[in-house]
């Protein structure tokens, strides 16, 4: 069984790597300049500096070659998912397709695995998801993530083609709980990096991340998810890693706001176009989702952190 990455940023380029300790694996890159280039010099110096591409790794900017493969992965940002498969269904029709994307779209409240239903809804669909940087991965640290698929011969199937001597995933049929628990840690790392850049100290932190998991569940369980999801790799595994980190570029964009700072507009950020998806999601369903509400402020600039922190504090007291 043959293994294509659509998508050579730095979660594809290390998925690549690693697939690649296992056999042949087809790297795509949508730029000719960017293919030609990692595939002579053997890296990818634009998104992932420092790791090796294996022998075992080709890279293409040619997609008709890359869709040969029986199992895809796309790698590509959550809000350009849509675009992406809906210009290629064709090309992607008989596949298995392992969606690797974390967030929820703008413009539909819906999650990738959704996303691809609705353009292919015969393909054999996958989510890949849980705590893993990019960087780790490219260098071999073990790593454990989540392979959400609805059919379970499917996923067993993708379990055992996909884990890599550093990556070892488990399994899951609750899709829904995987996409949520991917999408929504991300908004609470902006909102955790928010707290640690303004000095509001780890405790705090610790209060927004615990808090931050309740509305996960809220959103997950209203959405028909398991709680138990939410508890495993892709839900409390990858918001105690994204919460936690600098390396997590969701986490720093919140420091930079904390600490009112600027930030690089083209870093990939998947939380804020998911805070604002989510937001409007709670809003419609009358979900009770004051930190992503927050979050929104913030990126928006209607609200200074002092203000937050002391909307939070005001809230009306209740049980745990
Ligand atoms: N970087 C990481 O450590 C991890 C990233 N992820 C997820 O992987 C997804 C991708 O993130 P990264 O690779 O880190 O981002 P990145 O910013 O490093 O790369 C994004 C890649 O997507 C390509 N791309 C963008 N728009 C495209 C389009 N319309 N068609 C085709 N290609 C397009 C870009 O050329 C670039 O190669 C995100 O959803 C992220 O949450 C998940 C786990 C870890
Ligand atoms: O999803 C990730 C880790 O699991 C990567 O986080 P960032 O997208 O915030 O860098």
């Amino acid at each position: 069984m043959s293994v294509s990455v659509l998508g050579s940023g730095a979660f594809g380029t290390a998925l690549a790597i690693s697939l690649a300790g296992n056999g042949p694996v087809t790297l795509w890159a949508r730029d000719a300049d960017q293919a030609r280039d990692m595939q002579a010099t053997r890296r990818n110096t634009r998104r992932l500096p420092g790791a090796d591409l294996p022998e075992t790794l080709t890279v293409t900017s040619d997609l008709e070659r890359a869709t040969q493969a029986d199992t895809i992965l796309l790698a590509v940002p959550m809000q350009t998912l849509r675009s992406f498969v809906s210009t290629h269904a064709d090309l992607l029709r008989n596949r298995a397709l392992v969606a690797c994307c974390k967030g929820i779209e703008l413009k539909t409240g819906q999650g990738p695995l959704v996303v691809l239903h609705g353009f292919l809804p015969t393909a054999r669909t996958a989510l890949l998801t849980g705590p893993s940087f990019a960087a780790d991965i490219a260098k071999g640290l073990p790593t454990a993530l989540t392979l959400a698929c609805r059919d379970p011969e499917t996923g067993a199937q993708l379990q055992q083609q996909l884990t890599t001597k550093n990556l070892r995933l488990y399994r899951t049929t609750d899709t829904s709980g995987a996409e949520i628990g991917g999408a929504l840690k991300n908004v609470m790392a902006i909102a955790c990096g928010a707290v640690i850049g303004a000095g509001l100290g780890d405790s705090a932190r610790a209060a927004l991340m615990t808090r931050g998991y309740a509305e996960m569940q809220r959103m997950a369980l209203a959405s028909g998810a398991q709680a138990d999801t939410l508890a495993g790799l892709s839900g409390f595994g990858d918001l105690t890693l994204t919460c936690s980190s600098e390396q997590s570029r969701n986490y720093r964009l919140g420091l930079a706001i904390g600490r009112n700072e600027t930030f690089d507009p083209n870093i990939t950020v998947e939380g804020a176009a998911t805070a604002r998806a989510v937001h409007a999601e709670a809003q419609a369903r009358n979900l009770d989702m004051p930190i992503t509400a927050i979050v929104v402020a913030l990126l928006d600039q209607r609200l200074t952190i002092a203000d937050a922190t002391a909307q939070l504090l005001a809230r009306p007291l209740k049980e745990e």
